[in-house]
């Protein structure tokens, strides 16, 4: 009844009756199917272009940790891809699993990955995120996935910083991070029409899932599931399976930029 979050009494099977949009024409994430994906040539290259000093701080918000971002200037911007005109990097956070074997919102043919970073950006046609977030074209998610491999030394900066953002609310100064660092080398990607996939579940973002996945060590995985949903001082609580499963496709088709 309470705040939304993804325990049986408040997670994703129960969102629709406080945000009906949750059965909505272009709700995230879906599953990918590789062969129903249309290459599309018209598909630009991504642009992404990200300062580093535009880094503000990382925060624990109860349903993942963030990393938040300076964005009243075109420092650090998607351009292209799918979309047209400039949009600004407001924040970027993950969704992962309680095992290796689940995680990711996105799946491919069915197959999850254990964690999914999404790096949100607002239409700077619309002046702020506020604004932006209940436009058609108003957001931009790119998802990168996790795979589980080598230590990642980009993602070993944001879990050296966990200790200070155990609990639900908490936040810390996090400095000169360069987010570009968390792409893998190849931006191939799928784009489709999509939502927000936590409440309120606005149907306000273009997707822009890479193929190519980065990789996270399980020992960093670890890490990650040691975080808290619960504030201190409550019973604790593990940050873990902090994502929506697929949604009905409806109709939409998932372009590739790639053949
Ligand atoms: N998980 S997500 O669709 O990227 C998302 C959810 C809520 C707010 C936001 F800015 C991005
Ligand atoms: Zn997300």
């Amino acid at each position: 009844s309470c705040c939304w979050g993804y325990a049986a009494h408040n997670g994703p099977d129960k969102w629709a009756e406080s945000y009906p949009v949750a059965n909505g024409r272009r709700q995230s994430p879906i599953d990918i199917v590789p062969s129903d994906a249309s290459y599309d040539s018209g598909l630009k290259p991504l642009s992404l272009r990200y300062d580093p000093s535009t880094c503000l701080d990382i925060l624990n918000n109860g349903h993942s940790f963030q990393v938040t971002f300076v964005d009243d200037t075109d420092s650090s911007t998607l351009r292209d891809g799918p979309v047209s005109g400039i949009y600004r990097l407001k924040q970027f956070h993950f969704h992962w699993g309680s095992t290796d074997k689940t995680g990711s919102e996105h799946t491919v043919d069915g197959t999850s990955y254990p964690a999914e970073l999404h790096l949100v950006h607002w239409n700077t046609k619309y002046g702020s995120f506020a604004e932006a977030a209940d436009k058609p074209d108003g957001l931009a998610v790119v998802g990168v996935f996790l795979t589980i491999g080598a230590d990642n030394a980009s993602l070993q900066k944001l879990t050296d910083s966990f200790g200070a953002i155990k609990t639900k609310g908490k936040q810390t100064s996090f400095a000169n991070f360069d987010p570009a660092t968390l792409l893998p080398d190849c931006l191939k990607y799928w784009t489709y029409d999509g939502s927000l996939t936590t409440p309120p579940l606005l149907e306000s973002v273009t997707w822009i899932v890479c193929k190519e996945p980065i990789s996270v060590s399980s020992a960093q995985m670890a890490k990650f599931r040691a975080l808290l949903f619960s504030a201190e001082g409550e019973a604790e609580r593990c940050m873990v399976d902090n994502y929506r499963p697929p949604q009905p496709l409806k109709g939409r088709r998932v372009r590739a930029s790639f053949q």
